[in-house]
């Protein structure tokens, strides 16, 4: 199986990303119902029509390339991805955010090579209207509400204090343990991969992660960190891979330099 990223395939990516993130706009600006899933986190009519838009899409582009979404995942559809390239979608990252009407959630593709490193991610944030994309290969960029697409990197930490970004709803104690070993001059909650992309765009020098995530939710983000020239990593500095048993992470830190 082969599948090659190139510029028109990523374009295709970024068309889908954006019109998943218009959908999820449309109901955001509604009174929309909330549900709840098998293990009682929240779900809207915006995480199933998202990721229906976004999957045929990618099936289309990479017949052979199993997509391992969200909304799918949680209905029983677990795809085998051993030894093969794969997407993670997530259709509503920051679910929580959505419903609390703050305007930080994204919409998420990741592709995975053979490897199990995140080799493409794109991160739309439809509220804030930014949608942040990158690779390895090809670097990160940012395409604003106006329109202008910047190539973006990563900072080097300022030495009279980082900048930390956590998460606003799961944040642990081991976070702080972490951050004690730090000059921090500041600390930002926010919800979603936004947080990687905050790294990556060097507002912020380091997102630690000291709780449980999924795959779908850190695939897109890591890319765009990794495009722009940072690293994420396991607590013990070991490569942060996909491809794991039932998609759950653990802990990982992204940083810049
Ligand atoms: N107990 C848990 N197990 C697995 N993932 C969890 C979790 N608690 C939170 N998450 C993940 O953390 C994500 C939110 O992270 P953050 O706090 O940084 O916004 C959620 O994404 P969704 O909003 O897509 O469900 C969810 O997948
Ligand atoms: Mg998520």
């Amino acid at each position: 199986m082969s599948f090659t990223l190139n510029e028109a395939v990523i374009k295709k990516l970024l068309d889908v990303t954006r019109q998943a993130g218009d959908l999820t706009m449309e109901i955001y600006q509604t009174d929309f119902e909330i549900y709840s899933k098998k293990d009682e986190s929240p779900v809207t009519e915006a995480d199933r029509k998202a990721e229906a838009i976004i999957t045929p899409v990618l099936k289309a582009l990479a017949p052979d390339v199993p997509v391992v979404a969200e909304e799918a995942f949680s209905a029983g559809d677990c795809p085998d991805v051993e030894g093969k390239m794969f997407w993670l979608v997530d259709p509503v990252d920051g679910t929580k955010q959505f419903i609390s009407k703050k305007d930080e959630f994204t919409v998420n593709i990741a592709l995975i090579d053979e490897n199990r490193r995140p080799i493409f991610g794109v991160v739309h944030a439809p509220a804030l209207d930014r949608m942040f994309w990158g690779s390895l290969e090809y670097g990160a960029f940012v395409k604003e509400a106006d329109g202008e697409v910047k190539p973006i990197s990563v900072r080097t930490a300022p030495s009279e204090g980082i900048v930390a970004v956590v998460s606003r709803s799961h944040k642990t104690p081991e976070v702080d343990d972490y951050l004690k070993d730090f000059k921090v001059a500041d600390e930002v909650s926010s919800g979603s991969s936004i947080k990687f992309c905050q790294v990556a765009e060097g507002i912020a020098d380091v997102y630690p992660r000291f709780g449980p995530t999924m795959e779908w939710d850190t695939g897109a983000g890591q890319a765009v960190v990794l495009g722009a020239g940072g690293t994420v990593k396991t607590p013990q500095g070991d490569e942060f891979l996909y491809g794991k048993d039932g998609f759950k992470n653990g802990f990982f830190i992204a940083k810049g330099k």
